[in-house]
């Protein structure tokens, strides 16, 4: 956790004035009961009212200080521990944002989410109590000791014996508590997760009717946390009268031998009352010492939670020297590429080599898991190669600084995806400077033009959280827009003309022609009509180049590719 308090040096002067302001009231407190014991003993035991008056007016203005430097120690100390988690969830936030797909893959969605949120909350819960106890506890528990020893020596050896009976008693608990706070996490981390499933997979839990089973899931994983909260709470049950009762006997026993050394005439009153109410702070200032010490092992645990995500390094991130002059203008190469997944046996992609060039149309196709989206990941570089290399004009895709990569490139991802905002806000996300006329002309040639001015306030039309409000094919067609508007050197379409009707995905095509007459178009397609007509056509299986050539090239020399056409086309339009 220290390490995450390096992000606090800003607050520096606020970190002070907290520890001046608790110190400050914990002196106060601390000479309160000496202020009890002076009133007891100068003025209820000799009738002095003045007396009473004098020292009850001066503990009235030491009990106020104490409340304002309560008050400002509060106000400061939650401005730094708010101001802690705005920084740690910035960068977080901003970690996140340069991992590469690996990372993202590696960590789980849930997980960062519950490490942005929750376990930011925890430090800045944790950070005001450290603050705020860090200092006043141990000034109590020493202070305290002194004063009372002060008071009365032989007395002091009550605390002597209730203080290592109240450690010892609290040392039991917080280990079995430790353990129990520290496993919280993980179990908010698999609610998130359950939760996030079934809000974003709703329609398909509804349709195959698994509401039951789902309900189940976030239910067992509902009971496993409350469970855990509630042994957490058992103890605390527990706990909390067996402190209370150790108080209560030392109070008695205090009292008790207290009475006998004042019959004895060893003691006044007053210096009892002191004793009795310092014997209370110093417990006191013990057992918030100890709930600090069973807090901070669950703040710990989030710690390393954020730290895990500070830490890890994008494994994809600019060269040193970095090259943006080019050879060309949108051309792709693969050389020899093999890649594999994190942890996965067999490469996804195996010795691939093509090459793609501006003006012509490359298409990609193959079975389901063949690898092609993979590939495609490959030139943006989402992914790193294992061996060989991705060049775009002539440049190893590792040497060019990623965003002006993939200004290059305009891709239209396999799952069209929108984002809450209104349709040319999505759209403009392809060019954040695209004008107006721009953004009307990529939604012609994406064949969307016509259903956006159908709609609602047209182009203003608002998109709901996640896209539910248009259909797949208008997502996709509006994905595609996005592209466009870009106006990249290499267009890349995964899978992007599935949810089209084919008339639609015909129109989409022809239009799209002219506007990529000059850029390189690569083209993942399931659907053989969607390439029939391209430059090239690349026939993946399982990770493999199997075959490469024109429509009628392959027909003559492809299996593969001949076995694609056949389960898909009639006999006339393979003809
Ligand atoms: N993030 C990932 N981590 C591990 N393995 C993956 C990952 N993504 C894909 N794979 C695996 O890599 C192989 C190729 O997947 P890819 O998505 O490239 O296939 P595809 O040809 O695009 O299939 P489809 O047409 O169904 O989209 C598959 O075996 C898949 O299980």
């Amino acid at each position: 956790m220290l390490k995450l308090y390096r992000f606090l040096k800003p607050y520096t002067a606020m970190i002070i004035g907290v520890f001046l302001f608790v110190t400050l009231q914990t002196l106060g407190d601390l000479y309160l009961p000496t202020l009890m014991g002076d009133i007891i003993n100068k003025g209820v035991m000799q009738g002095d009212t003045k007396k009473i008056l004098q020292i009850g007016g001066l503990m009235l203005l030491v009990a106020g200080a104490g409340v304002v430097c309560s008050v400002m120690a509060s106000l400061l100390s939650s401005k730094v521990a708010t101001g802690l988690g705005t920084i740690l969830r910035s960068r977080i936030f901003n970690r996140i944002e340069s991992y590469s797909l690996n990372e993202f893959d590696k960590f789980g969605t849930a997980t960062l989410i519950t490490r942005t949120t929750n376990d930011v909350t925890q430090i800045q819960t944790v950070t005001i109590m450290i603050m705020r106890l860090m200092i006043s506890a141990p000034i109590t528990a020493v202070g305290g000791t002194i004063l009372a020893y002060r008071k009365d020596r032989p007395l002091t050896l009550v605390l002597a014996v209730a203080i290592p009976v109240l450690a010892g008693v609290v040392a039991i608990i917080a280990s079995r508590m430790i353990p129990l706070f520290k496993v919280v996490q993980l179990k908010i981390d698999r609610i998130n997760l359950v939760l996030r499933e079934k809000l974003t997979g709703v329609r398909v839990i509804r349709a195959f009717n698994t509401d039951e089973r789902e309900r189940k899931r976030f239910n067992d994983a509902n009971v496993d946390l409350t469970g855990n909260y509630i042994k957490v709470n058992r103890i605390m049950a527990f706990m909390m009268p067996s402190i209370m009762l150790i108080m209560n006997l030392t109070s008695l026993s205090i009292l008790w031998f207290g009475g006998i050394r004042i019959s004895e005439g060893n003691m006044d009153l007053g210096a009892l009352s002191s004793f009795t109410q310092y014997a209370m702070q110093i417990m006191i200032s013990m057992l918030m010492l100890a709930m600090m010490f069973i807090m901070v092992p669950r703040a710990q645990a989030a710690a390393v939670r954020i730290n895990e995500v500070l830490d890890t390094k994008p494994e994809i991130v600019d060269a040193e020297r970095t090259k943006d002059s080019f050879e060309g203008k949108g051309y792709v190469e693969f050389r020899d590429v093999t890649f594999s997944y994190h942890g996965a046996e067999e490469p996804a992609l195996k010795n691939i080599s093509f090459l793609a060039k501006p003006g012509e149309v490359t298409a990609i196709i193959g079975s389901t898991g063949a690898g092609k989206s993979t590939l495609i990941n490959l030139i943006p570089r989402f992914y790193d190669v294992d061996s060989g290399s991705v060049l775009i004009d002539g440049v190893d895709v590792r040497e060019i600084p990623q965003e002006v990569l993939r200004k290059k490139i305009g891709l239209v991802p396999q799952k069209a995806v929108l984002f809450s905002g209104t349709i040319a806000e999505n759209i403009r996300v392809g060019n954040k400077d695209a004008s107006e006329d721009e953004i009307k002309h990529a939604a012609k040639v994406a064949q969307a033009f016509e259903f956006i001015e159908n709609m609602d306030g047209g182009f203003d039309h608002e998109i709901s959280e996640g896209g539910t409000n248009v259909s797949g094919g208008q997502k996709q067609r509006l994905s595609i827009a996005r592209a466009i508007v870009r106006k990249p050197e290499i267009y890349i379409f995964d899978d992007s003309f599935s949810a089209l009707d084919f008339k639609t995905d015909a129109k989409l095509r022809a239009a799209l022609k002219n506007e990529t007459a000059e850029s390189t178009v690569i083209i993942v397609a399931q659907r053989v009509s969607t390439i029939m007509d391209a430059d090239r056509i690349i026939v993946l299986d399982e990770g493999r180049i199997v075959g490469m050539g024109t429509h009628s090239e392959l027909m003559k020399e492809c299996g593969v590719y001949r076995e694609i056409v056949f389960s898909q086309l009639s006999e006339e339009e393979i003809a």
